[in-house]
């Protein structure tokens, strides 16, 4: 079995790439309905002001506790789910209110990897059928040339072209995450979100699935938002970390500066399961919280984080903490006394 830490660490990209996707302040709310009306008594505040820049080639990791709004965060910029407030741009340009027409041909460069591969794949569809649906749908490929295209793409994700005539339900776990990898791949998308790709896997298997990521990703210089838990895959892949609480980015840097120095007390606290790099803050004590996440529908005033931060102050529970960066480098904490 491969352990994540003895994998090869990714070098980071130089800051001079390009920005592909950017969330300004984005806001998405689920409203709660209750009543024979179903009137609206609130909101769910999934994703509440989150603001960051994806770069070109780059793997943004996206980290937290269920609920925290990283799906919704994935989904919003695909357009699944339509924001409440705040900007998405794509190269540039503005396309959180794009009408459906001006959004079909970006959805073909905006693609998902799902979480689980047994309820993505539709189990009794062959497998070259699953291929060429979204290349015809979007008139990529036509009934001639979408078994070229079947055979490409098969071999890009290492699985026999003589199986394409086999039933999803056929496969392995893992051999069904790379058919939802070729079928993410079928339209030339630029971005992919990948949400939770590999949590559903076993052990074994995941490492290979990541490294075909990583493979597929610098021969087709692709961008990935990768979601996760916790941070065992996003530290083998990313090449920048956002770490989320309750609807909120809390900290944001490079892969290394989440592990060697980590400036929020939540970040410790996702990194309390892994081992820490620097022998400075090995020697630290484990960051303990108590109680439960809140919910998302009644966040806490001030800092989100500080019903349960065994540093909280005051300030804290009154005061926003900013997500400021400290120098040029982009390594930036939301909270009053970052460590
Ligand atoms: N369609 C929906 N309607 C109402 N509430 C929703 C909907 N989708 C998600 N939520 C709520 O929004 C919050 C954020 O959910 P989301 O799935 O984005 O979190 P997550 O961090 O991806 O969690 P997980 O890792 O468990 O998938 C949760 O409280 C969830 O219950």
């Amino acid at each position: 079995m491969i352990e994540f830490d003895e994998l090869p660490i990714k070098a980071p990209l130089p800051e001079t790439a390009s920005t592909l996707l950017q969330l300004d302040n984005l806001k998405t709310y689920y409203p709660i309905r209750k009543g024979l009306l179903a009137r609206t008594k609130g909101y769910v505040k999934a994703v509440d002001g989150v603001s960051l820049d994806i770069r070109e080639g780059e793997t943004l990791g996206l980290v937290g506790e269920s609920g925290c709004g990283k799906s919704t965060i994935g989904r919003t910029i695909l357009r699944l789910e339509e924001s409440t407030g705040g900007a998405i741009r794509y190269r540039g340009e503005n396309i959180t209110s794009y009408p459906i027409a001006k959004m079909r041909p970006l959805r073909t460069e905006m693609q998902m990897i799902f979480q689980d591969p047994f309820s993505s794949l539709n189990p009794w569809m062959r497998v070259k059928d699953i291929l060429k649906e979204p290349m015809l749908a979007h008139g990529k490929a036509t009934n001639a040339t979408a078994e070229a295209e079947v055979d490409r793409l098969l071999d890009a994700v290492g699985i026999p072209r003589s199986y394409k005539d086999r039933f999803a339900h056929e496969f392995s776990g893992g051999q069904r995450q790379r058919i939802g990898i070729a079928r993410a791949l079928s339209l030339n998308p630029k971005f992919i979100v990948c949400d939770e790709p590999v949590s559903a896997l076993d052990v074994s298997i995941q490492a290979q699935v990541l490294n075909l990521l990583k493979e597929l990703q610098k021969e087709l210089g692709l961008t990935y938002l990768f979601i996760a838990h916790g941070l065992g895959a996003v530290k083998y892949i990313s090449t920048r970390i956002a770490v989320m609480y309750l609807g909120k980015v809390v900290e944001i840097g490079t892969r290394d500066e989440i592990f060697r120095s980590p400036k929020h007390p939540y970040t410790r606290v996702l990194l309390n399961a892994y081992p820490v790099p620097n022998p400075h803050l090995r020697g630290r004590e484990k960051i303990v919280v108590q109680g439960d996440v809140p919910s998302p529908a009644n966040p806490p005033s001030g800092c989100r984080f500080h019903t349960r931060c065994p540093f909280v102050q005051e300030r804290c529970r009154v005061e926003e903490p900013m997500l400021a960066a400290e120098g040029s480098g982009g390594h930036a904490a939301a909270c009053h006394f970052a460590l």
